[in-house]
């Protein structure tokens, strides 16, 4: 079991500010998944997890035991790196048995920890093999069990499917679920692909900056984000953003202009917010063709025709590829030709001058909110 308490954690390289005096509690068995942009201080504050990279400020406690004082290997952690970090001349149960082999187990046991993880990884029939034999997957693999065999209280993976090609890193989030809730153990997993985010998360935190700008599970941070920056992470492709005019509130909601254009959004106001530029968001799923609370006209100039779904990146207003749409099937649209598009008022999200989120009136399902508790089963 482990459970992870960060408490004002903060980090400095000189007179940099890295991490900004981060707060967050992991709780035994979850998944959390840091992401953000590239330098926002994810690796940064996994590593200091690890007790590779020494904290400035603040605490790590694990299970009750603040650790910021011991080393790596008494921190009961095991992670994995984006470089396999394999030894090329031993084979892959040498590789697994390594901790083992450190802590000088008993030859019978390792032997069994070793084959139980080849196991669980399908790595059963490759034992006697080397790393050069291997592909980049099953390498992967290799230093997941070498984190397995350590039995750790928490596993720590920092951007380990990045060396992959796209078809294989979809095929090992998928092995990477499975094995989490094989083991029921706490993960904290860094990326910057929200896709891995999305679909393998209990809980993300979003890092900007050396900040969290908001933790929250997958499908609540895509129907309310806190603010444009998440809105912006978050979904894949990118919410588009509108300059809106507040005309006024009422008790159901924000009414804005744009350009001309009248819609109520069902967000809850704040006070004296007439006259201001908002941001509306959108995501380029809720485009339609067909109508809408307002309706504009958009010319694509790429189109990617998926199968499932079209994706038009587009003009607005005279901007180039400043819009995107994600139209459902294939749609008869063609470049440089101006098509009419619309958005309800339902689907849109509305950020103040600062960013900051008009809270959605939307209700999230138990499935958008994760309920199904890791720790439970
Ligand atoms: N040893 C170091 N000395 C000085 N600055 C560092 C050091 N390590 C990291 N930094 C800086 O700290 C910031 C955060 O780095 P970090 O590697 O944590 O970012 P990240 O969010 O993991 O980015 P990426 O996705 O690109 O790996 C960056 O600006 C980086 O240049």
């Amino acid at each position: 079991m482990g459970q992870l308490l960060l408490n004002n954690v903060q980090k400095f390289y000189g007179d940099y500010e890295v991490l900004k005096g981060v707060q967050l509690e992991v709780k035994n068995g979850e998944f959390v998944v840091f992401v953000g942009p590239s330098g926002c201080g994810k690796s940064t504050l996994l590593r200091m997890i690890a007790g590779l990279d020494a904290t400035t400020a603040g605490d790590i406690v694990i299970n009750g035991v603040r650790v910021n004082d011991l080393p790596p290997v008494k921190r009961g952690i095991a992670m994995v790196f984006q470089s396999y970090a394999l030894y090329p001349h031993m084979t892959v149960f040498e590789n697994i048995a390594f901790p083992l082999r450190v802590e000088k187990m008993e030859e019978a046991k390792l032997k069994a920890k070793v084959e139980n993880a080849a196991r669980i990884l399908h790595l059963d029939q490759r034992l006697q093999q080397k790393p050069g034999m291997l592909s980049g997957g099953q390498r992967q693999r290799v230093a997941i069990g070498r984190a397995i065999v350590r039995e750790p209280k928490i596993f720590l993976f920092d951007e380990p499917l990045s060396n992959l090609d796209a078809a294989l890193r979809a095929d090992m989030r998928i092995e990477l679920a499975k094995l989490h809730r094989q083991l029921k153990a706490t993960m904290i997993y860094v990326t910057h692909d929200q896709v891995e985010a999305m679909t393998m998360a209990d809980r993300i935190v979003v890092l900007d900056a050396g900040n969290i700008s908001q933790t929250g599970a997958p499908l609540e941070l895509y129907h309310k984000p806190a603010n444009q920056f998440v809105a912006g992470f978050i979904g894949n492709p990118k919410m588009n953003f509108l300059p809106v005019t507040c005309k006024g509130v009422s008790a159901s909601g924000v009414e804005v202009d744009y350009l001309g254009q009248t819609a109520l959004l069902p967000v809850t106001p704040r006070d004296s917010m007439a006259g201001k530029t908002l941001t509306l968001g959108i995501r380029p799923e809720h485009i339609q063709l067909n109508g809408g609370d307002i309706v504009f006209t958009v010319t694509p100039t790429v189109i990617e025709r998926l199968g499932a779904n079209t994706v038009a990146y587009a003009s607005l207003n005279g901007e180039a590829e400043n819009f995107c749409a994600m139209l459902p099937g294939s749609v008869g649209i063609r470049p440089d030709t101006p098509v009419a598009t619309g958005i309800n008022a339902a689907d849109c999200h509305l950020f103040d001058e600062e960013g900051i989120a008009f809270e959605r009136r939307v209700e999230l399902t138990e499935i958008d909110m994760n309920v199904i508790n890791p720790t439970a089963a």
